[in-house]
């Protein structure tokens, strides 16, 4: 590796690691670049695998697995441009989804149905999703708030128009969504995105698009998304200068046949799973002698030279780097301790996280008489009524939602031998969460008669051909109220004592998402180029 230039350390090789390590080698002439992570792997809650399926008929297939996050969206420049790096992909497109004869209400108990899309909450977005009415008169959202004038405000003083950007005290999810759907309304869709109780969650941190057209609509979402506000003045200019990122984005393609497709797409992932897009970036990282990746390379602490300002980053095997500067894309809790308390950070050990268990279950179709599930992709458990301690025990077992992997990315799946991958369906329990869990209740019996019983299957579901559970302990950071102002503070203390050589990037900061991840790492990249904070 070369020794002139800046040299900039990232902290962590989780996709967010990987991205800042990316783009700061491609855009930066001279610097050079150590990626540090803990793990002997990287991808961090990214991990793909493949396995051989067989049935007693000798059909047998290659499954992907994911353990944690499936897709993406093409809704950021940054996620094209790793779109782009990837590779090979398969897309779900718009036309794929709910068919108009499906009826959720062929799912027994009161689930929401997993509709693509609707996971951004932009409410228009989301709503034009269900193509039949019908449909759309069981959307819980629909049916129980049925858009109060002020869909976020509605009945809660806290959030007063006039204090809401500065106070400390916003509204929570139930909160926000008014009385009537206080009881459960929106919790499935926190359990979906956040695996989390939503009266736990800042409707701001969490959901910033339903926050931003409130803002727009002057108290109510669905103005805000079709109203003046959303056509006119900032709603419009950031309209433009989105759109005008994504041209620049596919301009980066020749091929305007995969170009076509990927803007199509409601969302993506690779052939072969998420951690494809990960193997593409370490390659590309890999080919660049300015970049050292480093994994199972365990940071202990981190301190800042007086005089020069440089950062020492002391390793668990006694060696010290110096770096101008280090992007953390670390956990906040796990950057903590790595503080000097001289030198401490406000806030990184506030939120909560969420362990979600990821139990994925393959099935032989040979002796079904009727499909294993209904059309769809799948569907979300909102809160018990009755409390989270009562529901682990209950109905929902300790149950979030239920993916119907195969309907969503079956192309993932190939043919070994005989009639292919149609021979099997792949579905994935996500369990856990708020939920106060028993071992009992991750054992295979337990899930399957969970979901045969949501499902409305009497004769219950038959014995998987193959099944594994991962457990993702403090995967997703739960933000709570107040989280925006405390990041903002957080970043403001970082750069003060840090002299603007530590920046703090990741999901614990500022979006949980793929693509959030995937542009917290390019943001940082650039912020430090943009600023000629390199040296
Ligand atoms: C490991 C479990 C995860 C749960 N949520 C996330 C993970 C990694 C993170 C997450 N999930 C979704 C989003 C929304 C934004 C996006 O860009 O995709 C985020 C940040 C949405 C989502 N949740 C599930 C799926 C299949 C999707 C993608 C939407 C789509 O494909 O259209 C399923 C799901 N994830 C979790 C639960 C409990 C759950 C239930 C079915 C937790």
């Amino acid at each position: 590796m070369s020794t002139s230039g800046p040299h900039i350390a990232v902290l962590g090789g989780g996709l967010t690691g990987l991205s800042a390590a990316y783009h700061l080698a491609r855009l930066h002439p001279t610097a050079r670049v150590t990626l540090l992570e803990k793990d002997t792997r990287f991808g961090g809650w990214i991990r793909s695998e493949r396995v051989e399926v067989q049935d007693e008929h000798g059909n047998k297939a290659s499954v992907l697995l994911e353990a944690g996050p499936r897709t993406l969206r093409s809704n950021a420049k940054a996620v094209l441009e790793l779109v782009l790096v990837g590779g090979k992909m398969v897309w779900r497109g718009r036309s794929t989804f709910w068919t108009s004869n499906h009826k959720p209400s062929a799912l027994h108990g009161r689930p929401l149905p997993l509709v693509p899309g609707s996971f951004t909450f932009r409410p228009l977005q989301a709503f034009s999703s269900f193509p039949p009415l019908s449909l759309a008169s069981s959307h819980p959202l629909l049916a129980e708030s049925s858009f109060p004038p002020s869909f976020l405000s509605h009945s809660n003083p806290t959030t007063d128009r006039r204090t809401r950007q500065t106070s400390l005290s916003m509204p929570s999810l139930p909160d926000a969504l008014g009385p009537r759907s206080r009881a459960r309304s929106g919790s499935a869709l926190c359990h979906g995105v956040y695996g989390a109780d939503s009266r736990q969650l800042s409707v701001r941190a969490a959901f910033p698009t339903l926050w931003e057209a409130e803002e727009r609509g002057k108290g109510s979402v669905m103005w805000g998304e079709i109203g003046p506000g959303a056509w006119f003045g900032a709603g419009k200019r950031k309209k433009v200068v989105q759109a005008k990122e994504k041209e620049e984005a596919w301009a980066l393609s020749e091929d305007q046949e995969f170009v076509g497709r990927v803007k199509k797409a409601a969302v993506l992932s690779f052939k072969d799973g998420l951690e494809q897009l990960v193997t593409a970036l370490v390659e590309a990282l890999e080919k660049n002698d300015r970049v050292q990746l480093r994994k199972g390379t365990e940071v202990v602490a981190l301190s800042q030279d007086s005089e020069s300002k440089a950062v020492e980053i002391r390793l668990a095997n006694g060696e010290t780097l110096t770096a101008t500067h280090v992007i953390s894309a670390l956990p906040l809790p796990a950057l903590s301790p790595l503080l000097p308390s001289s030198h401490a950070l406000p806030h990184l050990t506030v939120n909560p996280a969420s362990t979600v268990t990821v139990f994925t279950l393959v099935f032989s179709t040979a002796h079904l008489t009727t499909p294993l599930h209904p059309p769809g992709f799948g569907y979300l458990i909102p809160r018990p009524a009755d409390g989270y301690e009562a529901g682990a025990k209950g109905d929902e077992s300790g149950l979030l939602g239920v993916v119907f992997d195969t309907a969503s990315l079956g192309e993932q799946d190939a043919a070994l031998e005989g009639d292919g991958a149609d021979k099997f369906v792949k579905i994935t329990a996500m369990i856990g969460g708020p939920y106060p869990l028993e071992p009992a209740q991750l054992e295979l019996e337990s899930v399957l008669k969970t979901i045969a019983r949501q499902l409305g299957r009497d004769g219950g579901l038959p014995k998987p051909v193959h099944w594994e559970v991962h457990r993702n302990v403090g995967s997703i950071p739960t933000y709570t109220v107040g989280h925006v102002e405390r990041m903002e503070e957080m970043r403001r203390v970082a750069a003060q004592k840090w002299d603007d050589r530590l920046v703090v990037v990741g999901a614990g900061v500022g979006g949980v998402s793929v693509g959030d991840c995937a542009k917290a790492g390019r943001e940082a990249a650039r912020g430090l180029i943009k600023a000629d904070l390199v040296v």
